[in-house]
């Protein structure tokens, strides 16, 4: 794909890429999904491990069980302290990977310092991953084997898919490089179904604005505040704001509020790309009650 045309008349203001009204949508299809399931004898049910005190992290899983009440999805929650070891937070994630009423589960990241995010990760059943971390999931996206997506990337091809933005060929710069966001994005994009041309980058990247001016699509995902501005990003691109910087004034972004007047289409931060990695969580939820089952 060639640049993005900007149609004539392009708004000042960049198109809504409206993760709300998106994810809202997902959340009424999946009731009826798992409506479906409980009238084949199953219930789905999301367990999460919150360690530790995190306000945003503790809002996050909030919302996650919110989410479950509404879809009709069992809420398993587990809490631990701020204290808890690593042995407490493997006995966590043992007990929900051997509990039949939790059919998927997470542990909410960040874990607090000292407890080994890959050592977690790993000792979730691959079965029960719902946030298609787990290294043999991570590794099934790499060879392309059907599993469970991380939610964050797979909210953010959805949300792409839904405002019709053409993937094919697109040249797409993600910022940032973490885990739950820009390597599986990578990942998900050069997939033969979206075959996008993915360049990230990070800290040590040189003259990052000169790759995000030549990219269709910008997704910003370092967590470093109004990173992104007006003047690093071509007009008519496509841009998703993905960071989540806490301030005593509020959230801030990872792109400044000025892009809004160059870009053609913005996922803002909020209202974007958060709501869609909830959905993305509840339809990982059902897909793997739906696989459970013997032919649907
Ligand atoms: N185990 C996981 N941990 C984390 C993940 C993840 O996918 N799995 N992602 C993030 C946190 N996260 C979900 O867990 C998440 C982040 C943000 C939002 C969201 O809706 N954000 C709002 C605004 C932010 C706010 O009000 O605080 C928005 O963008 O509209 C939902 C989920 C890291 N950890």
């Amino acid at each position: 794909m060639g640049a993005i045309t900007i149609p004539a008349g392009r708004p000042a203001t960049a198109h809504l890429l409206d993760g709300r009204a998106t994810a809202r949508t997902i959340r009424a299809e999946l009731k009826e999904r798992v409506a479906r399931l409980a009238s084949r004898g199953v219930r789905p049910g999301l367990g999460t491990v919150l360690v530790g005190s995190d306000p945003g992290s503790a809002a996050y899983v909030a919302g996650k069980h919110r989410d479950c009440e509404q879809i009709g999805i069992r809420s398993l929650r587990v809490e631990l302290p701020e204290s808890a070891t690593r042995a407490d937070v493997l006995a966590a994630v043992a007990d929900l990977n051997g509990d039949p009423q939790c059919t998927g589960l997470i542990v909410q990241l960040p874990l607090p310092v000292g407890i080994d995010r890959g050592v977690v990760l790993e000792s979730i059943d691959p079965a029960k991953d719902a946030d298609g971390l787990h290294p043999t999931n991570l590794g099934r996206l790499v060879i392309g084997s059907p599993g469970p997506l991380p939610c964050t990337p797979r909210g953010i091809v959805e949300l792409l898919r839904q405002y019709c933005v053409p993937l094919t060929g697109a040249d797409v710069v993600i910022v940032g490089c973490g885990v739950t966001v820009g390597r599986p994005l990578a990942l998900l994009l050069t997939r033969h179904t979206e075959s996008a041309t993915v360049t990230m980058c990070h800290e040590e990247t040189r003259d990052m604005s000169a790759h995000i001016r030549r990219a269709d699509i910008v997704v910003a995902a370092a967590g470093a505040a109004e990173l992104v501005r007006a003047d690093d990003v071509r007009p008519g691109a496509i841009v998703l704001d993905v960071g989540i910087t806490r301030t005593e004034a509020g959230i801030v972004g990872d792109v400044a509020a000025d892009v809004a007047g160059t870009a053609h289409m913005l996922a803002p931060m909020p209202g974007g790309v958060g709501p869609m990695t909830r959905a993305m969580l509840m339809t990982n939820v059902v897909e793997a009650a739906e696989r459970s089952l013997p032919s649907c």
